[in-house]
């Protein structure tokens, strides 16, 4: 199901931070990167697809306006992992996860059972089955975390900043995995992200924010990630490369005033 947004507007206290969003769209099977430097807006932009936030505005799911179903439903269909995961619970990894699993889908069978093992198995999670939530790294968390937004199988995944803990390895392996499982899914999946090249790596189209909440470019990574537009949205100096047989690369190299010099 597509995903498609708006006009959209979202005003936090006194401070409008998102000011008429528009022409954003994620199509199933695709990994859409959200992209733009600290204070963008991407958090809040997130939050509002979900319904967690107050906004004007239209955010459809193919023909169904968001606004018109009810909390429960919306999370069912569009779920958000925020930035920091707050499960403390005393609970073993394999029970937070079959937790999640019936949130969405309450009927218990076998079924379930064998899903969550296979999760656990792939995002190499096994040998942590039996343990605590709250005797794991944060990277080992954040694995976890995202294992309980998946197995919910929402139509769009949103996750923010899910590799933000994980190691080089882990890095890979889950934008990977979650590559994977938008294609076998067919869901879009929509990643909050501020390493570039590890977008153009993973992502099939990026939405850029730039100060301001407003939208800088959408496309392809290659349409959108040039020195120039680095240079205006970021002030940085930085090496955009594609190489034939290598994965994209996004080099920054320096910081710029706003003269344009280089910074100290
Ligand atoms: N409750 C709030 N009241 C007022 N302003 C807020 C509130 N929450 C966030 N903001 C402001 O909204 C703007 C966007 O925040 P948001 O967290 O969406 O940015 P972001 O792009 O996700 O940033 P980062 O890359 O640092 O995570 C920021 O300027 C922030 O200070």
């Amino acid at each position: 199901m597509t995903l498609t947004v708006e006009a959209l507007s979202v005003t936090l206290g006194r401070t409008p931070v998102l000011q008429a969003v528009t022409g954003l769209r994620a199509a199933p099977g695709e990994v859409t990167a959200l992209i733009g430097p600290n204070g963008a807006g991407k958090s809040t932009l997130l939050k509002a697809i979900a319904g967690l936030v107050r906004y004007h505005g239209e955010i459809h799911l193919e023909t169904q306006d968001l606004a018109g179903l009810a909390h429960a439903e919306r999370a069912r269909r569009v779920y958000y992992l925020p930035q920091e995961s707050t499960t403390r619970a005393a609970l073993s990894v394999f029970e937070a996860v079959l937790l999640a699993r019936r949130t969405t889908h309450p009927a218990r069978g076998r079924e379930d059972l064998e899903r969550v093992e296979r999760l656990l198995h792939t995002l190499a999670l096994t040998p942590l089955a039996e343990r605590d939530l709250g005797q794991l790294s944060g990277g080992q968390r954040q694995r976890v975390a995202i294992a309980q937004a998946i197995v919910r199988e929402p139509q769009v995944l949103m996750l923010d900043e899910p590799t933000s803990a994980l190691d080089l390895h882990h890095q890979l392996q889950v934008l990977a995995w979650l590559q994977a499982t938008a294609r076998e899914q067919s869901i879009g999946v929509i990643i909050a992200i501020h390493d570039l090249s590890l977008a153009a790596r993973f992502a099939d189209h990026l939405w850029m924010l730039g100060a301001g909440g407003r939208v800088c470019a959408t496309g392809t990574p290659r349409e959108v990630l040039s020195a120039a537009r680095l240079r205006e949205v970021y002030a940085i100096h930085a090496h955009v490369e594609w190489p034939a047989n290598e994965p994209p690369r996004v080099t920054p190299l320096a910081a710029l005033n706003p003269l344009g010099g280089v910074e100290l």
